[in-house]
């Protein structure tokens, strides 16, 4: 599939008149072919125009229909074949084995949604029927369902540039709840959204949907997306990336004479607490796992393990020992962009010229655009009296607290901004110490596992990808799993209507085979 550079707006391709600019090469930092054109305002103007149209007849497709349509999508990505891989490889510096691995993602993630579509159970159809007779008064007939919020934007993320990207999570997720969707292209990888761009708009024909269902703006700068999220016809936005770039899409959606809804998830350090009895039995152990884990994609995780707390002692000495000498072998690795690269050997001089901070470790040196991880520690009172020690920096950097005891843990716990995930490395005989931090993690973060770390999110039903803020811009919701598809709904109650008007899910010889909750008990089909 040729790559023109182009925006893709409906069902066309159209050549933007904005500020041209090409893709780099991760790794050489080296232009890449084509050269891609901004979009103008008149294309996201003419971008919301279609999704709005597109809206009442894409959100009323049968389930099956829909579900078809995003296994049709996860169809085409896949066709597209190593083309795919080898573009994504050149502008991400991701290895192959990774973005095969990411594409698999991609792609079950879109048929989970079908599953989810299929089964109907996100319509929440609840029956409350009339009680004439009830007295004083009668009981009106009540039947609620969710529907669509509207067209959704969506911006890519850098460093997952297909399964957080053009039809990653939040684009399957809106398109699974009914929502038309514009997404924004992240420059980092250009090439690699219009492949995946190409395959969406691809499958919208297909399927026959209206071609509004589906645009691919691209931009060098911010004007697209901040004339996207301002636009009026955008019900709600979906994020993944910097603190910065959500707080700015905050402001804006909130700015607007409508405000609507923004699901960023932006930044976390991810504490992990390694528990007393755990770190004597076994903290050589953990500390290697922990380093496997901190260097993984050059440490360009949401989830990456940016925070260690400990109690001082032989356990955690094995603990550092072990981290320390297998960072040491890491070798260097490249990074999504310049940009990253720079943010990140900043945020690490910063640690390193901090008087509080010891620079525990250090991995191997390398090119140009490739980080060098690294491992440092502080004290638990330096920690609590310097703010900047809890910042999140993106890429294979953590910090080690020494805590004297386990209530320090505990009060270090506390002072920490929301995080999308806390691990706690424990043994049977930590069980106690356990119980007691989990109500401060179950109020801090999204996700809480034992004996493992935060990176690599399944993808399922019971994921809890979010946490409170600063992690995500909004803590009840998540952007990874079944669950995603809520962020994109909205209930309506229909009172009185006769059963010819009502949408099929409520309708009384519920036609979609739902499992409804009527008066307020789950009721099967059929019953
Ligand atoms: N926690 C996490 O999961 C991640 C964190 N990051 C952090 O973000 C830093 C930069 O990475 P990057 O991926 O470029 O993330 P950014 O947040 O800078 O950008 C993400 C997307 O949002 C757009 N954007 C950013 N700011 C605005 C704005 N004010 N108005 C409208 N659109 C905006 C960008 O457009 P454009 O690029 O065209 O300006 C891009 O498409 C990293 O160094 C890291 O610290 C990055 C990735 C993931
Ligand atoms: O760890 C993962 O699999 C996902 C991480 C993530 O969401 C991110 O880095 O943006």
């Amino acid at each position: 599939m040729p790559i023109t550079g182009d925006n893709l707006i409906g069902a066309g391709a159209r050549r933007g008149e904005g500020e041209t600019f090409r893709a780099v090469e991760a790794a050489t930092g080296n232009s890449l072919e084509p050269a891609f054109a901004a979009a103008t305002p008149a294309d996201v103007d003419r971008a919301c125009t279609l999704a709005a149209e597109a809206l009442d007849t894409y959100r009323e497709t049968a389930p099956e229909d829909r579900a078809r349509f995003l296994e049709a999508v996860a169809e085409a990505i896949l066709a597209i074949g190593d083309e795919l891989i080898v573009r994504c490889m050149a502008e991400s510096g991701l290895p192959r084995a990774r973005l095969e691995g990411e594409r698999g993602r991609t792609v079950g993630q879109l048929r989970m949604f079908a599953g989810v579509v299929r089964d109907g159970g996100f319509l929440e159809a609840r029956v409350d029927p009339a009680q004439p007779e009830r007295k004083p008064l009668p009981r009106p007939d009540l039947r609620l369902r969710q529907i669509a919020v509207g067209p959704v934007a969506v911006f890519g993320a850098s460093n997952f540039p297909l399964a957080f990207s053009v039809a990653g999570g939040d684009t399957a997720a809106a398109l699974a709840a009914g929502c038309p969707v514009v997404a924004k292209a992240h420059p980092a990888h250009p090439g690699t959204s219009e492949l995946v761009g190409r395959a969406v708009q691809q499958a919208v024909k297909q399927c026959g949907l209206p071609e509004g269902v589906f645009s691919l703006l691209l931009d060098a700068g911010i004007a697209v997306g901040q004339a996207l999220v301002a636009d009026p016809r955008i019900a709600a936005v979906g994020f993944t990336g910097s603190r910065r770039g959500g707080v700015a899409l905050m402001q804006t959606a909130a700015a607007r004479p409508v405000p609507i809804p923004v699901y960023a998830e932006m930044s976390s350090i991810n504490p992990v607490v390694l528990l007393p009895a755990a770190l004597q039995s076994r903290g050589r152990d953990i500390g290697r796992a922990f380093v496997g884990s901190l260097t993984l994609g050059s440490g360009q995780f949401c989830t990456n393990p940016g925070l260690i707390l400990a109690v001082e002692g032989a356990g955690l000495d094995g603990f550092l020992e072990a981290a320390s000498a297998a960072l040491a072998e890491i070798q260097a690795a490249t990074m999504l962009t310049p940009g990253i690269h720079k943010a990140y050997c900043a945020g690490v001089a910063a640690l390193e010229a901090n008087p509080a901070v010891t620079t525990l470790a250090r991995g191997l040196t390398g090119g140009i655009h490739q980080g060098q991880a690294a491992l440092f520690a502080t004290t638990a009172q330096a920690f609590l009296a310097d703010h900047s020690l809890a910042e999140e920096v993106f890429g294979a950097a953590s910090l080690v607290v020494r805590c004297p005891d386990l209530a320090t843990i505990r009060a270090v716990l506390e002072r920490l901004e929301g995080q999308l995930t806390a691990a706690l490395h424990l043994d049977e005989a930590d069980f106690e110490a356990a119980r007691a931090l989990l109500p401060v993690l179950e109020r801090r973060v999204g996700r809480i596992l034992v004996n493992g770390f935060g990176t690599g999110v399944e993808v399922g039903h019971a994921m809890v990808h979010g946490g409170p803020y600063p992690a995500t811009s909004d803590g009840r919701t998540t952007s990874v799993g079944s669950l995603a598809i809520h962020r994109f709904l909205r209930p309506v109650s229909y009172q009185d209507l006769p059963d010819a008007l009502l949408p099929a899910a409520l309708r009384d010889d519920n036609p979609l085979k739902l499992w409804r909750r009527q008066d307020g008990t789950i009721i099967p089909p059929g019953a």
